[in-house]
């Protein structure tokens, strides 16, 4: 099963759950603070330790982990910052017998362990507050944040004032979106996740390898996955979504509009009149349909669209295609079934309006479209409009080079080709992707990013 992704609400109905199914509060947090000293203890080789402790629960998983390190025998001072609320928090604090200072009179060690506020931040923090931090971590040679780092919003992800170069940050019990959704994911430093025994389930999660099958023993080029990519005014972004899709896995792609170039496998269909693309489109064999990478935004453009818009076939959108429909986007597309769209950050706003963080403003966006969104960036969301949602965990941010998106597109197109449905496709065209990127190793050029798909695929066999 892939890791889940669960908001601070969703965390704590979790953990209400399972304190319903026979366990304790105070044992969650025994348990979340062994974690923390566990993981602390293997980074710190005996070096002296600092907690900060903050007044809820994170900072009772802290005084927690800094009972446990200081019985193992390393060297802890706690500082403490507010008084202890819950329950939980006042028993951890109650029980931690070594030397508490005041967060504002901390000095710096080379192990801290940032416990100040978890999932319950309700606001930025203070500046004072997020100054100490701030110098503590940066005079620390390891620091790990308890769960969250002290000062992201756990939905959003964005940053409440949150230290930037943590070394790490040990995740509780499930990923939340901060850890994968920027800024914050940027302010985590490497991910830990700890299981905490907390069971949890929900319709978001990260992006896990693909599990694929060999094609069947009677496959034929067609059963394959018919792909059509459709060309305009700039045809090498048309060119490497085709290759692409042919590298990804499709037995039969099209270009329409363009001449193929390599490889000559891509067979190439001229498009004289915008019309003629209907001709091409009427055929049952078509798998999926592309439409956007360097499309153009004129007359033509837009008559292509129009037609592909039309096609009773599954449809991509991408690139420039998403800014001739703008604000028009869910009108003209929610009508329409089985439907992806592919927008980075800018094509994202031209289309809808961007309240509450990547992962709700996706979600919203797949609503209202009524299909799959594959929200592009170093966070890749993948939302569906039944309210699934995927995050992309593995990055290359080598993929940040010109053509690459055209490269996903094409992937994505040549999944779903292949019979899976919008949602799973996209999450294996992300994992394709961003595999391919790590394969090729740094600076590739998009041209280069095909030839890994292969490889990638092989992986997941
Ligand atoms: N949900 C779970 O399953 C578990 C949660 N645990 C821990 O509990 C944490 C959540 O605990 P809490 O809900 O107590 O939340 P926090 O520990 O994040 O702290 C919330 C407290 O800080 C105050 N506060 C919020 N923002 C502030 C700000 N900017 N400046 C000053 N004070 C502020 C709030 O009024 C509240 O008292 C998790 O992150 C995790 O570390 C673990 O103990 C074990 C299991
Ligand atoms: N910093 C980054 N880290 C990881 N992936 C990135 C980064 N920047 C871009 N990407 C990925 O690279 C692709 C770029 O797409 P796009 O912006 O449409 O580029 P183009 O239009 O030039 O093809 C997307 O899949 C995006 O998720
Ligand atoms: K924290």
């Amino acid at each position: 099963m892939p890791q889940p992704i669960l908001t601070a609400a969703a965390m704590r109905d979790a953990e209400t759950a399972a304190v319903a199914a026979g366990t304790t509060y105070a044992a969650l947090m025994a348990t979340a603070g062994k974690a923390v000293a566990d993981t602390a203890a293997r980074f710190a080789l005996g070096r002296p330790i600092l907690v900060l402790a903050g007044p809820g629960n994170n900072g009772g998983d802290g005084y927690v982990a800094a009972s446990i390190l200081a019985e193992r025998g390393h060297d802890v001072i706690v500082a403490a910052h507010g008084d202890a609320r819950s329950a939980e928090a006042i028993a951890a604090r109650a029980a931690w017998q070594g030397q508490t200072i005041a967060l504002a009179d901390a000095e710096p060690r080379p192990i801290l362990i940032d416990a100040l506020f978890g999932t319950g931040l309700s606001r930025p923090l203070d500046a004072d507050v997020a100054t100490t931090l701030q110098s503590l971590v940066d005079a620390a040679e390891f620091s790990l944040a308890v769960d969250v780092p002290s000062g992201v919003d756990t939905d959003t992800g964005a940053d409440l004032g949150a230290p930037h170069g943590l070394t790490a940050t040990l995740a509780l019990g499930a990923y939340k979106p901060a850890h994968l959704i920027e800024p914050a994911a940027g302010l985590c430093g490497h991910l830990f996740l700890a299981d905490i025994g907390v069971p949890a389930r929900g319709s978001w999660h990260v992006i896990a390898r693909p599990q694929l099958v060999p094609p069947p023993r009677d496959a034929q080029k067609f059963t394959r996955g018919l792909v059509v990519v459709v060309a305009g005014a700039m045809p090498g972004a048309a060119r490497l979504a085709a290759r692409a899709a042919i590298h990804a896995g499709a037995g039969y792609v099209i270009l329409a509009g363009a001449d193929a170039g390599q490889p000559e496998a891509i067979v190439h269909k001229p498009l004289g009149d915008p019309a003629d693309l209907a001709a091409i489109l009427d055929d049952d064999r078509i798998g999926c349909v592309l439409i956007g990478p360097g499309l153009g935004r004129d007359d033509r453009a837009s008559a292509l669209l129009d037609i592909a818009v039309a096609s009773r076939h599954p449809l991509v959108v991408d690139g420039d295609a998403l800014t001739l429909l703008g604000r028009e986007a869910p009108h003209r597309l929610a009508p329409r079934a089985d439907i992806a769209m592919t927008p980075h950050a800018g094509e994202f706003a031209r289309m809808f309006a961007s309240a509450d963080g990547k992962l709700l403003a996706t979600l919203s966006a797949a609503r209202a479209i009524d299909g799959v969104v594959v929200h592009k960036g170093p966070d890749t969301v993948v939302a569906a409009p039944d309210g699934r949602a995927a995050v992309q965990i593995e990055r290359s941010s080598w993929l940040s080079t010109a053509g690459s998106g055209d490269t996903l597109a094409g992937i994505l197109a040549a999944r779903r080709a292949t019979g899976v449905d919008f949602f799973g496709a996209a999450q294996q065209a992300v994992w394709f992707h961003t595999r391919a990127a790590k394969l090729a190793g740094p600076a590739f050029v998009a041209d280069q990013l095909s030839h890994y798909l292969p490889a990638a695929i092989g992986e997941c066999l």
